[in-house]
């Protein structure tokens, strides 16, 4: 029996489209985005897998992703849980700053670091300043747990308690599975599910609204590496804009 998971990045967010850091700023959709997020429910539709539960982040840009795509897709009526561990990366003190100019002030090693690095985090945030999450409701009871800047490592760590006990539990009971997340909790997600080494992934970048299709065996282990994209050629496009981005 294999167990059928379907990775969803967000549409793209008023910040994608002005090159800023975003992580756990809570920025909607825009005009493209919530495009891309029907383009998504369109194809989930048409390959038939149709998913029987969703885990989003507190991110208004992935839950509202995962609304559009699955009302589309006439799935709007699944359950749903959602879970700070599938947020985006924090980006430290770089929330709110502009990717090129930040690529020009520190240069390509210490921006390649911080974007891109496994276990380099940005500088912290200042707590109180404009876009930290201090005081967020949403994460009240976070407590010590609440981050002020993560590396890719980080959030492999505070990712993987909700995978196994949250994601693995659906994917177990034969459940497909859909998660609306971030690139870079999604990349945790890829890294883990293939084994990707810390070096190797630095060069994964996953697109917006494009679904990926994972079949896992028993095991859990991905029957095709790298899982398939249900459009590959516009999937291939978009990431490659990634991980251009700030040029
Ligand atoms: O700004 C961010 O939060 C992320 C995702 O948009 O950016 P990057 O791809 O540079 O890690």
């Amino acid at each position: 029996m294999t167990h059928t998971l379907v990775l969803l990045r967000h549409g793209e967010s008023e910040w994608n489209a002005k090159n800023l850091f975003t992580g756990w700023v809570d920025v909607p959709l825009n005009e493209k985005g919530r495009g891309e997020a029907v383009r998504g429910g369109e194809l989930i539709r048409e390959s038939g897998l149709l998913p029987d539960v969703v885990h989003t982040s507190l991110l208004r840009r992935a839950i509202n992703t995962a609304a559009i795509s699955l009302d589309v897709a006439d799935r709007h009526w699944i359950p749903v849980r959602r879970s700070w561990r599938l947020n985006e990366r924090h980006y430290g003190a770089l929330q709110g700053k502009n990717k090129k100019q930040t690529l020009e002030e520190y240069g390509e090693e210490q921006f390649m670091l911080w974007r891109r690095s496994f276990d380099v985090p940005p500088p912290p945030i200042e707590p109180g300043s404009e876009w930290s999450q201090d005081g967020d409701p949403r994460y009240a009871d976070l407590g010590d747990e609440m981050p002020r800047t993560e590396c890719l490592k980080d959030v492999i760590e505070r990712f993987l308690p909700y995978w196994e006990s949250a994601i693995v539990p659906d994917l177990r009971a034969g459940l497909v599975t859909l998660v609306a997340a971030h690139g870079n909790s999604l990349r945790a997600l890829v890294k883990h599910l293939d084994g990707i080494s810390d070096e190797d992934i630095a060069g994964l970048n996953i697109p917006t609204g494009m679904p990926l299709v994972y079949e896992l065996d028993d095991d859990l282990e991905p029957t095709v590496p790298g899982g398939r994209y249900l459009d590959p050629d516009a999937a291939a496009a978009a990431a490659a804009a990634v991980a251009n981005q700030g040029r």
